[in-house]
């Protein structure tokens, strides 16, 4: 019987059909992988949800706010789950947990295949790269890591000071950056590469690396879109150390410095590199390294002083008490820089230091973790075999059973009480202070495991994740702030310029912040 349609005229149809089918069947596939886990549909049927808000620059918001609407876990894509329970988030990176890091890290081999500490999944050889690096980051071999965050502070405060007396507002948004960036180099490198100093964007690194973490995290996020980003076709594309400008530009200022380091007759150095060097880095592992660092922590510790400052500034209560505690404490900043021990002294000013980390994170990636062939339970949810686990930091850090049901609130004052509290349930009633350390351990000492400051300084310590996964440099970080936090606010008053415009803050992982515009007022007359 002749049917009157001719077959060509069926292929697209039938091509449509074909298609709907397979979209049809991955789309159940992937449901099936976690259906237990609640979350939005297209996240359960594809990684389409996670791509477009990575895209985005607001997935930390989307996934705080789906936190909010179905609870933890909740489904992000058809294998991730997101979660903001602390203990799950501490248990995954024990040293004996048998979960492993998640695809997420795949993404931060900056010279593929060449891995690095970040990007090595492998148990093993990631252990003996941090051992390599531990001496190097947590200051050990740095016998100037203070005095090389001093110069640069004072680098800042003169550029500030001159900005402020030509009556110019303040691009804190970039100078933030300018003084991280300083500070990386000239630790890593014995030498800083001058951002303050010239006050530009050197390399244009500041402009362009917003586009290379848009991709870095897009890869982070979707598995797919790192096989494409790895693929031969790609290489032309990714930074390269001839580049003039950029992440590129940045690498091969790294390259040269290490090239110094290596060969005939190495430059010996007491500085980050140096200690590579001492413990067993080859050369091109020492350039890999080098960049995490300045990748790792120059986005991370410029959000955290921006965040810290823009909150105290726009708190008047906490900013005139910090400002008090600041002056009636001027002999501890000797004449000129305060000491991390001394600014660890005065706690009101850490819990400020503490609460501005907490209120924003100043990294907010997935982080993903991948559950052991078999899943396992911890604290009572069964995490199945082969999912990834990520985290929401900006949700962990505002969790109200563990900061008090203000916790979506600015308040430093929640530190201290909380460590008052801790000192009655010792029974030392010597008037609760956090900021008397000299070691720190943890963000500071607790005196009792039970107490709520006890929670909240271990929750608080997520913010740089935990155990065998944990930022390798929290220490370095955690000096900048002591030193450049008080020096800032004692120094200056701070207002911002047209609030009402509010500025620009993407996260893509870390945060790309724009247009924090400030006005500085320079308090008298202090050595520097
Ligand atoms: C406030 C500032 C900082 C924050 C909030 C922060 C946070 C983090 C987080 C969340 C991780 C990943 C944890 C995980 O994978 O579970 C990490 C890893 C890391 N961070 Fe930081 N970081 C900061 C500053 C720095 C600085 C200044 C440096 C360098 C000097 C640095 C170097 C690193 C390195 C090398 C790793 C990888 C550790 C490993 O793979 O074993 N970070 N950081």
């Amino acid at each position: 019987m002749e049917l009157g349609i001719p077959f060509s005229s069926l292929v697209l149809p039938l091509s449509v059909i074909a298609l709907l089918v397979c979209v049809g069947v991955r789309g159940y596939l992937n449901y099936h992988k976690a259906p237990q886990f609640p979350g939005p549909f297209l996240a359960k049927i594809s990684s389409v949800w996670l791509l477009i808000h990575t895209f985005s620059g607001k997935l930390n918001q989307h996934n705080a706010a789906i936190l909010e609407k179905y609870g933890s876990p909740v489904r992000i894509a058809p294998d991730k789950i997101l979660t903001n329970d602390p203990i799950i988030l501490r248990h995954m990176s024990t040293p004996r947990s048998n979960f492993r890091r998640g695809t997420f890290y795949d993404a931060f081999s900056l010279q593929p295949p060449l891995k690095n500490v970040l990007s090595q999944k492998d148990e093993n050889l990631h252990n003996s790269l941090r051992a390599k690096l531990i001496r190097g980051y947590s200051g050990k071999d740095l016998p100037k890591l203070e005095s090389d965050i001093d110069s640069n502070i004072a680098n800042l405060v003169k550029l500030i000071r001159m900005e402020s007396a030509a009556g110019r507002s303040i691009d804190f948004s970039s100078l933030a950056q300018y003084f991280t960036l300083d500070v990386l180099t000239h630790i890593a490198f014995s030498a800083p590469i001058g951002y303050l100093t010239q006050n530009r964007d050197v390399y244009s690194y500041i402009r362009t690396v917003s586009d290379f973490l848009q991709v870095l995290e897009l890869g982070a996020n979707s598995s797919f879109i790192q096989s494409i980003l790895d693929s031969p076709f790609m290489a032309p594309m990714r930074p390269k150390p001839t580049d003039k400008d950029g992440m590129g530009a940045m690498m091969g200022m790294a390259k040269r410095a290490v090239s110094e380091r290596y060969g005939s007759d190495p430059k010996v150095e007491q500085d980050m590199l140096g200690s590579f060097v001492k413990y067993g880095l080859t050369q091109q592992e020492a350039e890999s390294e080098a960049m995490v660092q300045v990748l790792g922590g120059s986005d991370s510790t410029a959000t955290a002083i921006r965040m810290i400052i823009l909150h105290v500034a726009t708190s008047p209560a906490v900013y005139v008490r910090v400002q008090k505690e600041l002056d009636e404490n001027d002999a501890l900043f000797n004449g000129s820089l305060i000491s991390s021990t001394n600014s660890r002294k005065l706690p009101y000013l850490q819990a400020c230091i503490k609460e501005g980390l907490r209120i924003w994170p100043p990294l907010q990636a997935l982080n993903s973790k991948l559950s052991p062939p078999g899943g396992e339970t911890v604290n009572g949810v069964h995490l199945p075999g082969g999912i990834e686990v990520c985290h929401n930091a900006y949700t962990t850090q505002r969790r109200k059973e563990i900061y008090g049901p203000d916790a979506d609130f600015f308040r430093p004052e929640r530190w201290l009480e909380a460590a008052a509290e801790a000192d009655q349930l010792n029974g030392e009633g010597e008037g609760g202070e956090t900021g008397d350390t000299e070691e720190r351990p943890a963000m500071t000492q607790t005196k009792s495991s039970q107490s709520r400051l006890a929670r909240m300084e271990s929750t608080l310590e997520l913010i740089f994740g935990s155990g065998r996964f944990g930022c390798l440099g929290r220490h370095i970080a955690l000096i900048e702030l002591d030193k450049v936090i008080p020096t800032l606010l004692k120094d200056f008053d701070w207002s911002v310029v047209e609030p009402q415009k509010g500025f620009q803050s993407q996260c893509f992982g870390v945060f790309i912040q724009r247009g924090l515009w400030l006005r500085a007022t320079h308090r008298g007359e202090r050595k520097v």
